[in-house]
């Protein structure tokens, strides 16, 4: 559980795993995240794929930079980008100045080798020199990331943990304190206390009523406490250095080992949809 103090736009290579990450982080971090492939295929009724074959390369662009900017609109939400956004200045620009972009990278073959429906990937499906648009792409995810994560090998959950503490780093995410938690949860009973003494019409509630759905309320209760307990040993083991440690620590020269969960790998790597998000996830987002 914790506060997002501005954006965070989550760019990079198609099949990086943006999407996925930002919902993973939300889930774990209880903030909200929102797609802007979905987000723009909810407002249009059809796919930035559709919109890209009817209607061309450069009104995609514009229309994914409209999204862009509604979704960021919405409230301190962790903004999973399409990975073409970054080709159009006027969103670069909004990258740049409205939130804290992070660039996930791996090789392009573990991203390419990812997509399994090419034609939800416009510039796939259009035979283009993907090379070359890696290379091209590359510098503009460069020039608005404020942090760059090497995510070739790691777990989607790794992958978001990492996130997470670069962004704790940079005092974008504060994970709630353990007194914070407590206030919740304790508030979250109290709710729950004055629910089971009465019933929804304001009846007071039977014996048999309550003993009933004291039982629910108190499993639900002892999950929030674990949840709360895990979230504060998460938050402990954040190292305390910035973004340049982060970005050594990932790349080449210092390369962590990373922790695989034993047969893990590859899992979820032949999923054959690149599900996307019906719009906003996860808690509300503070207004503006
Ligand atoms: N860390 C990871 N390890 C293995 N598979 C992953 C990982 N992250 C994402 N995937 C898978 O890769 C595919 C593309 O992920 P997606 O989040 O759609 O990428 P993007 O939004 O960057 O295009 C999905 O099938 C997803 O389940
Ligand atoms: O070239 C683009 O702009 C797109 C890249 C893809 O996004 P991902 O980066 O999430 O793969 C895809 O979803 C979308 O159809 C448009
Ligand atoms: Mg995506």
């Amino acid at each position: 559980m914790g506060t997002l103090k501005k954006n965070v736009f989550l760019v990079g290579f198609m099949g990086v795993g943006k999407t996925t990450v930002a919902r993973r982080m939300a889930r774990d971090m209880g903030v909200a995240c929102v797609d802007v492939d979905a987000f723009l295929e909810r407002k249009h009724g059809k796919s930035a794929a559709e919109l890209f074959g009817e209607l061309g390369e450069d009104a995609l662009r514009e229309l994914e930079y409209e999204a862009l900017v509604e979704c960021a609109n919405m409230g301190h939400s962790l903004i999973s980008c399409g990975e073409g956004i970054v080709a159009y200045d006027k969103s670069r620009e909004f990258l740049k100045r409205r939130g804290f972009a992070v660039m996930l990278e791996s090789s392009e073959a573990t991203s390419l080798g990812r997509i399994h429906n090419l034609s939800t990937r416009p510039l796939l499906a259009h035979d283009c020199d993907i090379e070359g648009l890696w290379e091209q792409r590359k510098p503009l995810y460069e020039e608005v990331a404020r942090a760059k994560i090497n995510v070739q090998g790691r777990s989607t959950g790794s992958v978001a943990g990492f996130v997470a503490k670069v962004l704790a780093r940079a005092g974008v995410y504060t994970p709630d304190s353990e007194d914070a938690v407590a206030k919740k949860i304790e508030a979250d009973s109290l709710k729950r206390h004055k629910k089971h003494r009465h019933s929804k019409s304001g009846r007071p509630r039977s014996a048999a009523e309550r003993s009933n759905a004291s039982h629910k309320g108190q499993k639900a209760a002892r999950a929030s406490r674990e949840n709360a307990a895990s979230s504060k040993k998460h938050a402990a083991h954040a190292p305390a250095s910035g973004q340049g440690a982060a970005e050594k620590k990932q790349n080449g020269s210092g390369a962590p080992k990373h922790r695989r969960r034993r047969g893990s790998r590859g899992r979820g790597k032949m999923r054959a949809s690149n599900n996307r998000q019906n719009g906003q996830r996860g808690a509300t987002p503070p207004a503006n």
